[in-house]
């Protein structure tokens, strides 16, 4: 894994689970799945994101492997599959490979993600399944609430990368907390760079939080962004919105 460099630019990861859950209301096919994040694609956006959970609310295996199809045509942007690698998620990234899967401690039913992984509580559950994405030539991205002394035990069990569950943040942007809890997140990202592990960030990052975030925390390699990019494509359309999110990432660089 290629250190940070102070130069590299976050990349924006498009997370297109809602296009999916409006699709799902009926049996159209539309809005399509696949050309929403063409067109993210085609403004800018450096990869997509999906998280098809078990229940397929949203995001369905069939998603998945029509987006890897396309993504074949995209060979510098980058495809991340999240879910929680005792579910679903390793058969796809068994079939699929993509370039980076990132682990989330969900529950079947859980409402939305809501939480990091429990190190060491979780480790050795954690540990083969690592293993076996490293051996398929696919990144880990471990799913971590902001605390810095879970950062080494995540890098000891093999992850590349953590993201930082950024709704904390994000539900203080704003009010009088937000300069605390940017320290937290300062500070898990400190640990992680300082442990070798990469930084990814996202849920419930949206063009107001966004650059704040980025200015404050340092090393962030990636930033995926769903529920709040897709509600602004509704209003402005998906390559103004990836235009205007690219500015935001532009702007803290
Ligand atoms: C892991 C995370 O924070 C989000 O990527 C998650 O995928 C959101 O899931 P829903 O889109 O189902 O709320
Ligand atoms: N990993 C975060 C993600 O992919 C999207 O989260 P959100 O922007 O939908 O909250």
């Amino acid at each position: 894994m290629a250190p940070y460099s102070a130069d590299a630019r976050c990349a924006l990861s498009v997370n297109v689970n809602k296009v999916a859950l409006l699709r799902n209301t009926r049996h159209l096919g539309i809005p399509s799945v696949t050309r929403a994040a063409e067109l993210c694609l085609q403004a800018g956006a450096q990869g997509i994101t999906v998280h098809p959970r078990p229940d397929e609310r949203h995001i369905r295996a069939s998603d998945v492997h029509e987006l890897a199809a396309l993504l074949k045509a995209w060979p510098h942007a980058e495809f991340n599959i999240e879910g929680n690698p005792t579910h679903n998620l390793m058969e796809l990234v068994r079939t699929l490979r993509p370039h980076q899967a990132t682990f989330v401690p969900d529950g079947v039913d859980q409402f939305t993600s809501d939480h990091g992984w429990s190190l060491p509580q979780d480790a050795e559950r954690l540990r083969p399944l690592i293993a076996e994405c490293r051996a398929l030539g696919v990144r880990v991205s471990l799913f971590m609430d902001p605390l810095p002394q879970a950062m080494a035990l995540a890098a000891a069990l093999g992850a590349d990368r953590v993201e930082l569950y950024t709704e904390p943040y994000a539900a203080a942007h704003g009010q009088t907390g937000q300069a605390e809890q940017l320290a937290r997140y300062a500070q898990a990202a400190q640990a992680a760079l300082a442990a070798g592990l990469g930084v990814n960030a996202g849920h419930d990052l949206n063009r107001a939080n966004l650059t704040d975030f980025l200015r404050a925390v340092p090393g962030v390699q990636e930033v995926s962004i769903g529920h709040a990019l897709i509600a602004d494509a509704l209003e402005l359309g998906y390559a103004a919105t990836v235009r205007d999110y690219l500015a935001c990432i532009q702007a803290a660089q």
